[in-house]
This record gives C-alpha cells, sequence and structure tokens, in this order.
C-alpha cells in the first residue's frame, strides 16, 4: 500500500480508518457524463482506494452516492474492507425511506457510519424534530443488529448534543464537524471526550487552503521542515493527534500519498499545543456559513437559534 493510515475504535466496537477520502466540497454538485456518473470523482475514488484509503465520506446531499458505489465495485476490493459514511439529508420525515434510497445509490447492504448532516432544523419550522429524525436513525442501528452499523451526527455543538440526549436512547458514535486549528471549540472537544464520542475533522487543511496568510502559516512551515513534510500533512497529523478522524478532498495522487503517510511520524507535545494556541489567536470557520459565530471569551455558539 502506498499510504499508511492509522485507525480508531468507535463506542461501537468499529474500526475506523482515521483519515477518510471526502466526497464533498470539490465533487459537490458536478457535471454528470452520459453514464449518468461524475466519471471524475469515480476515478479518483478508485486511485485512492487502490492507494489504500479505505474510508469514504459521502452524504445524501452531495449527489455523488452512486459515483461511491461505482468506485467500490470498480477498485475490486472487497466491501467489508472498506467503512462506508453517508449522511441524512436533515429535516426529513421518513429518514427510512431515505436510507434505503442511499443503500441502493451505494450498492451495499449496510452503511457503516449514518450521520445526522446537521441540526439546523426544528418541528416548528420544518415539520420534524431532531429527536424524532434521530429516533428513526436509531431504529436503523436496532442495537447493532441493523443496517446502520454506527450512528452518529455533524455540525452539533454542545447545546444540540445535550438537546439530543434528553430524548436519544443511543448517544451518537462521532459528531462530524469543521476542525482546523482556526476553528477550535475546546468546550465540544471536551463534552465529546467525556461522552465517548468520536470527533470528525472536515475542511482539516482551511488554515493554509481557505485562510492562508494567517499567523499559523509560518507555525506550520517550520513544523513540516523540521519532519520533510508539507504544511497540511501537519495540519492533518495535528487532527489525528488531537485524536480525531480527519476527512479530506483531493483530485491529485501526489496529494493522496503525502495526506495518507501519517504512520511512522509524531508531533512533539509541545508543537499540537502551538499549532493549538496559535489558531485559537485568529478563530474562523469556512463552512455553513450564517449558523455559527464565536464569541469572545464564550466560544462558538449557533446563530440561527436566537
Ligand atoms: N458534514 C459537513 O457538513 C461537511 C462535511 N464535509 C466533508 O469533509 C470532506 C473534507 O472537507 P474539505 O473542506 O474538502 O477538506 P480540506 O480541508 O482537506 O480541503 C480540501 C480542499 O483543499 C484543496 N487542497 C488540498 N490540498 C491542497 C494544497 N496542498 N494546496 C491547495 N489546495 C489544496 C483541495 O483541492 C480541496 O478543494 C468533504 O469532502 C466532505 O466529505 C465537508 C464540509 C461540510
Ligand atoms: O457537507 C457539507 C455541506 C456543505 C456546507 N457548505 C458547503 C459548501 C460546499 C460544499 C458542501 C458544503
Amino acid at each position: 500500500m502506498a499510504v499508511n493510515i492509522p485507525t480508531f475504535k468507535l463506542s461501537t466496537g468499529l474500526t475506523i480508518p482515521a483519515v477518510g477520502y471526502g466526497c464533498g466540497t470539490k465533487w459537490y454538485g458536478a457535471a454528470k457524463d452520459e453514464t449518468g456518473l461524475d466519471r471524475a470523482l469515480v476515478n479518483s475514488m478508485v486511485e485512492a482506494i487502490k492507494l489504500g484509503y479505505r474510508h469514504i465520506d459521502g452524504a445524501e446531499m452531495y449527489g455523488n452516492e452512486a459515483e461511491i458505489g461505482a468506485a467500490i465495485k470498480e477498485s475490486g476490493v472487497p466491501r467489508d474492507q472498506l467503512f462506508i459514511t453517508t449522511k441524512l439529508f436533515p429535516s426529513v420525515k421518513d429518514p427510512k425511506a431515505r436510507f434505503v434510497e442511499s443503500l441502493k445509490n451505494l450498492g451495499v447492504d449496510y452503511i457503516d457510519l449514518y450521520l445526522l448532516h446537521c441540526p439546523f432544523f426544528d418541528k416548528q419550522s420544518h415539520g420534524v424534530s431532531v429527536g424524532e429524525v434521530w429516533e428513526a436513525i436509531e431504529a436503523l442501528h436496532d442495537n447493532g443488529k441493523g443496517p446502520a452499523r454506527t450512528i452518529g451526527v455533524s455540525n452539533f455543538l454542545v447545546p444540540d448534543l445535550e438537546e439530543l440526549m434528553k430524548t436519544a436512547k443511543i448517544t451518537p458514535a462521532v459528531n462530524q464537524i469543521e476542525i482546523h486549528p482556526y476553528c477550535f471549540d475546546e468546550a465540544l472537544y471536551k463534552y465529546c471526550n467525556d461522552n465517548n464520542i468520536l470527533l470528525t475533522a472536515y475542511g482539516p487543511l482551511s488554515a493554509t487552503v481557505r485562510f492562508a496568510g494567517g499567523p499559523l502559516d509560518a507555525v506550520l512551515e517550520k513544523i513540516g521542515q523540521k519532519y520533510g513534510k508539507t504544511k497540511e500533512q501537519v495540519q492533518i497529523k495535528w487532527g489525528l493527534e488531537m485524536g480525531w478522524v480527519v476527512v479530506t478532498t483531493t483530485q491529485k495522487k501526489e496529494r493522496m500519498v503525502l495526506y495518507g503517510d501519517m504512520e511512522g511520524w509524531n508531533l512533539e507535545k509541545e508543537e499540537v499545543e502551538e499549532i493549538k494556541k496559535v489558531g485559537l489567536s485568529k478563530p474562523q470557520r469556512a463552512f455553513w456559513d450564517g449558523k455559527y459565530k464565536f464569541v469572545q471569551g464564550e466560544g462558538w455558539k449557533r446563530v440561527d437559534k436566537e
């Protein structure tokens, strides 16, 4: 294998590869060819799987579950060696029907990790509550016997998790949220650690690919030079050392190789802390515009709930 990717354990006992191949952002809404597929994505995913990536991060919302299905088949790698995540579009009244549709699109009979994509809906405005949707997702998990092998959430802050836990029978095993050094939520980190919820970082390279020119550039460059790694590799490694899974997106083979080169080197504890400290000096996030804001002295808050 060209890549070396560590694995983490989920509260369900399943093993999750700690670097995942993302099918959102650059692939979201891309054009389809005459066969109805985004061929560039299928080819890219097959390349990633052949290099050794085993964790694919998809979502109903990205409109490309069929591409994931095609890539699984074309890769020739057995289904049970892959870890497939997909996400339920948030405010739907019949999650089971949507789940069955996702299985069909993906051409699989179970999902390793099924996430509720976001908490930005409620009974009053959308006719269904987060608690009701979560109950339907719990039924798909069926205490580990169902086709949703692990269930979790995405884009939940601490108050969202606390609200969910008032009615939930099952604690989400995962919370996938934007995390990079400029978007670090200490309270969420603590809550998830205390409750055995594994964090997954999306947008992990944002410090350099979206917010270049900030105070982290020099720090990441310095640390990267010490280990002979790029600033982006250092960001992924930082996430892994903080203890969260990282999902990243790329079409370029050389970047797939770099971002999967995650064994045999480690950051010093002081370097992990330095990245965190410098990142915290300039809080900013890239996704879900208008949903969150940073309040000095308090941290990240939902804006849409005010
Ligand atoms: N649950 C959610 O609400 C969300 C989930 N996601 C998931 O997370 C995955 C990863 O998120 P991203 O923000 O795409 O991750 P990311 O932070 O790794 O950014 C990837 C982007 O940076 C570019 N890039 C990578 N290396 C670069 C380099 N060396 N120089 C310049 N540009 C570079 C890539 O071409 C790509 O456009 C998505 O594909 C999706 O699966 C993403 C956003 C929201
Ligand atoms: O899962 C990701 C949802 C999302 C939120 N903002 C954007 C922007 C571009 C692609 C995907 C997303």
